[in-house]
């Protein structure tokens, strides 16, 4: 963080995604003085934060060491529109689902410094997956720090190819919403099963956060593990009936899931 702290960081757009990434770099050793947010809307967290010292809505300071783009890739044109000052070392991350490396350096110039992530919202608990891809420019030194920079709110993957980056929104990117969409159905699952419903959400919040727990580890094969809770003849198996037999089966269902979120983000891309 020492670089950002001397130089400064600029965010752009600070709603879901860009105050879970700002929490987490704020509790690493970015200090509130050296950020500069720019956002209509104001949440009270944020508001807190400015009060702290971030610069909310202040003018852009000259040659910030990152800037990041956070708002919806929708509004992006208008965005960068409304983006001026001196970019000389800047290197820009762009979050965004959809908007390609080629609408950025359009906007910038090809001799921007650009890297694209796709970060998810557990990195507000340093827990997050990214996937990072640069433009040529940003090859070397600049994608090295904004590898430095995801690293320190979760894990970070590499891209080559950009056009990867619509498949990792459809796993990576959206992903949190698939799990906290599961356990909103075994809460209710666990409901028509008869429990409470404080009892049944302790009981799939737990299951989860152990689950995931044992994969996070590498305690063994993810096969091994579900092989490890099916007892031959058992319960288990009678569920995991249901998900193979289930018209579309599981594998079938999860599979149209990602492909709806990885063509959602190719849409949008065609549209920048
Ligand atoms: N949420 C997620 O899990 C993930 C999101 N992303 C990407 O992050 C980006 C933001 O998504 P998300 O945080 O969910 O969306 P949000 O709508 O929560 O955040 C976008 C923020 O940008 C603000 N904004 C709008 N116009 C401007 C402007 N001209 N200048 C500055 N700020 C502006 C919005 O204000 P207002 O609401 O008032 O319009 C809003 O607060 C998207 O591009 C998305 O693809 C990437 C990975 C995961
Ligand atoms: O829903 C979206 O468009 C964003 C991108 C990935 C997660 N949220």
């Amino acid at each position: 963080m020492e670089a950002l702290n001397k130089n400064g960081m600029v965010l752009i757009g600070c709603g879901r995604m860009g105050s879970a990434l700002l929490a987490a770099w704020l509790d690493t050793g970015l200090a509130h003085e050296a950020v500069t947010v720019v956002e209509p809307y104001p949440s009270d967290w944020l508001k807190e934060q400015a009060a702290k010292g971030l610069r909310l809505n202040a003018d852009i300071p000259a040659n910030p060491a990152v800037l990041i783009l956070a708002t919806k890739p929708q509004m992006m044109k208008e965005v960068m529109g409304q983006i001026e000052g001196d970019f000389a070392d800047t290197l820009f991350i762009s979050v965004a689902a959809g908007t390609p490396i080629s609408f950025f350096e359009a906007e910038l110039g090809a001799d921007a410094k650009i890297v694209r992530v796709m970060p998810n919202t557990p990195a507000l608990l340093k827990k997050g997956v990214s996937a990072l891809v640069a433009n040529k420019a940003a090859q070397g030194a600049p994608l090295a720090a904004a590898q430095d920079l995801m690293t320190a709110v979760g894990v970070v993957e590499i891209l080559t190819d950009e056009e990867d980056i619509h498949a990792v929104i459809g796993l990576s990117g959206s992903g949190p919403a698939y799990v906290f969409a599961f356990v909103e159905a075994l809460v209710a699952a666990g409901k028509d099963a008869g429990l409470e419903e404080d009892l049944a959400f302790r009981l799939a919040r737990d299951t989860l956060v152990g689950a995931a727990a044992m994969i996070g580890d590498n305690f063994a094969e993810v096969a091994t593990l579900r092989e490890n809770v099916t007892s031959p003849g058992g319960t288990t198996a009678a569920a995991l009936k249901v998900f193979a037999e289930s018209e579309p089966n599981l594998n079938a269902l999860v599979s149209a899931v990602v492909k709806a979120s990885k063509d959602r983000s190719i849409e949008l891309a065609e549209m920048a």
